[in-house]
């Protein structure tokens, strides 16, 4: 059955919204959630929420079906891992994931079993005796992760934990989670403000903003199909043409292709929102060569008025700013979204 959470709402005193308006959100036994919004948008305030550690102004939390209102935090089986896992600085490395554990009362045969367990399955085996204050961030944070999921925790929360690092580290460390999560069935939710690490470490993304949860889908369900403007243009979509069947046609950040003037030129702009239509005019502002393509932003209307917009270069390199290029909407790269 798993986590059931039931119109909460989290209200801080003196604010003059509520952290959390009234979310209601499933996740199931096994299941990796990522709460995925910018910042200030109520994600650590349901996670707390979720966790005990805030009080509910309205609403439920259930686990496998019990109310678990009036049960505090250490007695929900939950395991917490925050931005700043706050290892133990007088425990070595395996006695900070033994932590849980003893406190359990788990025999000592076990506890060095389960700690050896989890310090391979995290990368780290062979690191019982390391003192933690000799460790990077990277294995901080992964002692962290060890540490809470030793007790075997019925579900995991976890709050940004690897922001304080750097982006080639927390891609990685994303990945390894989703393998860990995944090797120990561990149930969990997720809470960033980071798209690529939302989007590889969840099975579902839920998207909040304002304190409300816009959509929960799976990866590739929520960008090819996002409910709204809103979650389509938090996602990245640059720009929204009206169709002439009524909704609107996304436009993603790959949604655009650029080609020299000359080369099949338009014969004039094409009908509005249509992908494959023919080509619109546009001026060249500027170009920039990353992740081995060269993305051309360009002043363009696309039926929606004159804005800048970045387009993939077919066959151009570098235009100058001023040049003419056509411009023509890639269907892979676009979403329909209602109004
Ligand atoms: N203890 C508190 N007292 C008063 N207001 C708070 C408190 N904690 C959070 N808030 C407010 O509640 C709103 C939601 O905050 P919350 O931390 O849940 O957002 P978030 O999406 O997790 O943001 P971030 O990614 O920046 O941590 C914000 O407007 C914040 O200022």
């Amino acid at each position: 059955m798993g986590l059931e959470v039931r119109d909460v709402v989290v209200r801080y005193a003196g604010a003059t919204a509520d952290a959390v308006a009234g979310v209601d959100l499933d996740v199931a036994d096994g299941e990796i959630l990522a709460l995925l919004g910018p910042s200030g948008c109520g994600k650590s305030s349901l996670l707390r929420a979720v966790a005990g550690l805030e009080p509910l102004a309205r609403g439920q939390v259930r686990y496998d079906g019990a109310d678990l209102a009036g049960v505090p935090v250490h007695r929900r089986g939950f395991g917490l891992l925050f931005q700043e896992g706050q290892l133990f600085a007088h425990r070595d490395v395996g006695r900070n994931v033994a932590y849980g554990l003893e406190t359990a009362r788990v025999p000592r045969a076990e506890r060095t079993a389960r700690v050896r367990e989890l310090l391979d399955a995290v990368g780290l085996a062979g690191y019982e005796r390391r003192p933690v204050t000799t460790l990077s961030g990277g294995e901080r944070q992964r002692v962290a992760l060890a540490r809470a999921l030793a007790p075997r925790p019925r579900l995991l929360l976890l709050d940004e934990p690897f922001s304080a690092l750097d982006r080639g580290l927390r891609e990685r460390l994303a990945v390894e989670v989703r393998e860990v999560l995944k090797a120990t069935g561990t149930t969990a939710v997720f809470v960033t403000h980071d798209h690529d690490e939302a989007f590889t470490v969840a099975d579902r993304v839920g998207v909040m903003q304002a304190g409300r949860l816009l959509q929960v889908a799976p990866p590739e369900e929520l960008w090819r199909r996002p409910a709204s403007r809103a979650v389509a243009r938090f996602l990245g979509y640059q720009a929204f043409v009206p169709r002439a069947d009524g909704g609107l046609l996304a436009v993603g950040p790959t949604g655009l292709r650029a080609a020299p003037e000359g080369s099949g030129a338009p014969g004039g702009p094409g009908e509005p929102g249509e992908p494959g239509a023919p080509a619109t005019w546009a001026e060249v502002v500027g170009s920039a060569f990353r992740r081995g393509r060269t993305e051309i932003t360009v002043e363009a209307d696309l039926g929606s008025g004159r804005r800048r917009l970045v387009a993939l270069a077919d066959g151009v390199s570098a235009p100058a700013p001023g040049t003419k290029v056509a411009v023509t909407l890639d269907p892979a790269g676009c979403a329909v979204v209602p109004d």
